[in-house]
């Protein structure tokens, strides 16, 4: 079920939830070469994370741009042109068909590929039917996903406990990226929808999305290895 061309090392997504570049830059000197792959979202974009970004992979490390856009097709557009040129590989975007569609034609051509956001992991039915859902989490992250196929969009970001069910509808060509990722013990903070790492690579996620667990480490380079180990054991 796990396709083989990810790297092991690879399916680890550290997300640099700090709050200056200066804190980042500490941080990726910290994990040397415990982490190939970083997310950089709203705390770091702000505060001068795109240009650290465009360095990262200028530097060989692999960079997952967390922005999550969604607004008019056209400004989704020329977002993404401008997003193309920093050597990213993934770039979320909400998974509405209006944002996705203007997001997979822009990139067109770049290597960026497109993520569709399907369902927040912060949030469970209750949440859904608070916002003005009528459908539950698994069926709304279904539908959504089914959309983003057809749209040509490369990958989807949901949380682990609905990967097993995604890979059955998109089959391996779309990526699976999956936040929600708590190793056994860590406290879940804001997250509803989790998983151990090695439960996640299991239920065939591609990437695993990890913050807090490593960013709030006593010994975050420890912490990142300990969850590689857990990949390493969960694809053997
Ligand atoms: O549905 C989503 C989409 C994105 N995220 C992002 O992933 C990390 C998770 O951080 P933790 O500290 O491991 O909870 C964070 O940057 C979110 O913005 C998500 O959690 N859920």
């Amino acid at each position: 079920m796990q396709p083989a061309r990810i790297a092991p090392r690879d399916r680890l997504i550290v997300a640099l939830d700090l709050p200056s570049v200066a804190s980042a830059e500490a941080m990726i000197d910290r994990l040397g070469d415990a982490v190939t792959f970083y997310k950089i979202g709203y705390q770091l974009g702000y505060a001068g994370g795109l240009i650290l970004a465009k360095q990262l992979a200028g530097s060989g490390k692999k960079v997952f741009l967390d922005l999550k856009l969604h607004d008019i097709g056209n400004t989704v557009a020329r977002g993404v042109e401008s997003v193309a040129g920093l050597g990213a590989t993934f770039l979320t975007v909400h998974a509405y068909p209006q944002t996705m569609k203007a997001a997979v034609e822009a990139r067109a051509g770049s290597g960026l590929k497109v993520l569709a956001v399907t369902v927040l992991t912060s949030y469970d039915d209750t949440d859904l039917h608070a916002a003005g859902y009528r459908l539950n989490v698994s069926d709304l992250v279904e539908a959504r996903a089914r959309q983003a196929q057809a749209l040509g969009v490369d990958g989807l970001v949901s949380s682990p406990e609905e990967a097993a069910a995604l890979r059955k509808i998109v089959g391996d060509q779309m990526n699976l990226v999956t936040p929600g990722i708590r190793p056994a013990g860590s406290a879940s903070g804001d997250q509803k929808r989790i998983m151990t790492p090695a439960r996640a690579i299991a239920a065939g996620a591609d990437y695993l999305v990890v913050g807090r667990p490593v960013m709030e480490a006593a010994d975050p380079k420890a912490s990142a290895e300990a969850i590689h180990a857990e990949i390493a054991q969960a694809l053997a």
